[in-house]
């Protein structure tokens, strides 16, 4: 892709007016971004906009078409990270998996090895942990409902774990699960927008760290340290127990174990470590925002968790829980899990790409490094793709005589171009296996009060990279009849 000449003579995409130094850091929006900015987008009658913070300058897209048109088919230049001075220099994670720069030549290799562990080839051998996970989750939510969040969480991390070391998490305190928490914790805090000057003054990051105002090193120095634990520790473990050949075959011990049985060099072993801390990292916390979304959609919409139920109990029967091999066979039940995606898209903005050069889309500058943000939300609530976007309706999924289904939220979802999400399968049979074990066996509805009168949930969402609904309560009891006979076996 060649840009023209005259690239320099087009106008930046459209945006709110900036200050001459700052730039719109004044206007930017403190909650709800996405929303904001599919706002700006009508205003401005244009699918891309245009803002700039001091030097750094960002380009949203809010139309699938766009994101479409550029991280995809021109992904050889839309594919890099912006820098976080604070995340990935600071506190070292520049050659972590999520921020690696596309230009780097290990991030092939990551992807690569990203793909051989979680291809659906790969994913089916992940089976029999997936299932006693659902049977543990299950079992949870039968004898204790009202923690349904913890037992979420459980299922996800404890999940993820096996799949990716063969640890098993252990019911409480888990030290790896807490491992990873504390570094969900410490991200988030690097993570905050406007939270560090630096980002914007990166010749800050020179200062001394003894020096005063410079608490931002001190702090990024034992963040540094604390969050490569998270990859040294559980990796030093699943070696160790491949070592001792008493172990739970794993992404981590199938690559440490190669077919041609050579040795592996330190360089391997790094590329191997990185990409595992990959998989928690990307996989528990997204997973668990889709089920949670999923639970508090159900105590709002009876009507389509009696008709998934009625599918999986027709389909099914009522004497052994739906496994991936019926998905093909229960496409409103997959409807209602990609309508939950929809409504609740789990990384609302994606992640950020940087564009290695300078472009031109309808008629637009797009300056070198800019970075580039999927507004995924706004696509996903774009009446053009979704007509009557705020329902939540999974028939738009099913085809009709007269009307095609309508555009597959997990083309969306999950990213774009050569960043796209490398665990999208394994959350999609991860996702079916849980929603419809529970839909299986338990009904969710909305709890009562002293009064005895329904309480209604409301759809509120935490702001973050994931998107995780607000403390809500639910009921969640065993369905009666159709599936005791699996509760009484679980
Ligand atoms: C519902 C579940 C999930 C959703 C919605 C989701 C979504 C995403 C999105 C939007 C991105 C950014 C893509 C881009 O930059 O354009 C991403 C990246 C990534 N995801 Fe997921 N994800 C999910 C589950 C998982 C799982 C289960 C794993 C691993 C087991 C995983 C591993 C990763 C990794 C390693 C990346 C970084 C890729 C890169 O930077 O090259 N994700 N995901």
């Amino acid at each position: 892709y060649f840009v023209t000449r005259s690239a320099r003579h087009q106008p930046l995409p459209p945006g709110p007016e900036p200050k001459f130094f700052s730039g719109n850091i004044h206007q930017l929006p403190r909650s709800e971004a996405w929303k904001v900015f599919a706002k700006w987008s009508e205003a401005f009658k244009s699918p891309i906009l245009f803002y700039r913070i001091f030097g750094r300058k960002f380009v949203v897209l809010n139309t699938f078409k766009a994101a479409n048109d550029l991280l995809e088919a021109r992904s050889n230049i839309y594919s890099d990270r912006p820098t976080g001075w604070m995340y990935n220099e600071l506190a070292n994670r520049k050659m972590g998996v999520f921020f690696i720069s596309s230009q780097h030549p290990r991030f092939k290799v990551y992807r690569r090895l990203l793909h051989v562990g979680l291809n659906p080839r790969a994913v089916g051998d992940y089976h029999e942990i997936l299932d006693d996970e659902r049977r543990i989750l299950l079992t949870n939510l039968k004898s204790k409902p009202d923690d349904f969040m913890a037992h979420i969480r459980r299922a996800a991390g404890g999940t993820i774990l096996k799949v990716t070391y063969g640890w098993t998490v252990a019911d409480k305190d888990d030290f790896f699960v807490s491992l990873m928490e504390q570094s969900f914790a410490i991200v988030s805090e690097i993570m905050k927008p406007g939270r560090w000057l630096v980002e914007v003054f990166p010749l800050l990051r020179f200062v001394p760290s003894w020096f005063p105002g410079a608490g931002f090193k001190r702090k990024a120095a034992v963040w540094r340290e604390q969050l490569s634990e998270v990859d040294r520790k559980p990796y030093a473990w699943a070696k160790a127990q491949l070592k001792s050949g008493n172990y739970v075959p794993s992404f981590t011990s199938r690559h440490l174990s190669p077919e041609d049985g050579h040795a592996l060099d330190s360089e391997e072993e790094d590329i191997i470590k990185w990409c595992s801390a990959a998989l928690y990292a990307g996989g528990a916390d997204t997973t668990v925002s889709g089920l949670a979304s999923f639970v508090l959609l159900m105590t709002m919409y009876p009507d389509v968790q009696r008709r998934a139920q009625a599918e999986i109990d027709e389909v099914v029967g009522k004497d052994r829980l739906p496994t991936w091999a019926d998905e093909a066979s229960l496409p409103y039940v997959t409807s209602v899990i990609k309508e939950v995606l929809r409504v609740a898209p789990v990384a609302r903005l994606g992640l950020p790409h940087s564009v290695l050069c300078e472009d031109v889309y309808l008629g637009y500058r797009i300056p070198k490094r800019s970075t580039v943000i999927a507004n995924i939300w706004a696509m996903t609530h774009d009446p053009e793709l979704y007509p009557d976007p705020m329902t939540f309706n999974p028939t738009r999924f099913l085809a009709t005589p007269d009307k095609p289904p309508q555009q597959d939220p997990y083309k969306l979802v999950f990213g774009f171009g050569r960043r796209v999400c490398p665990g999208s399968h394994f959350a999609q049979v991860s996702l079916f296996l849980n929603i419809a074990g529970i839909l299986a066996t338990f009904d969710i509805s909305e709890t009562v009060d002293d009064q005895g009168r329904e309480v209604d949930p409301v759809m509120e969402y935490s702001s973050g990279i994931t998107n995780h609904p607000l403390p809500f309560s639910c009921r969640i009891v065993p369905r009666p009849g159709a599936s005791s006979l699996v509760l009484e076996h679980l």
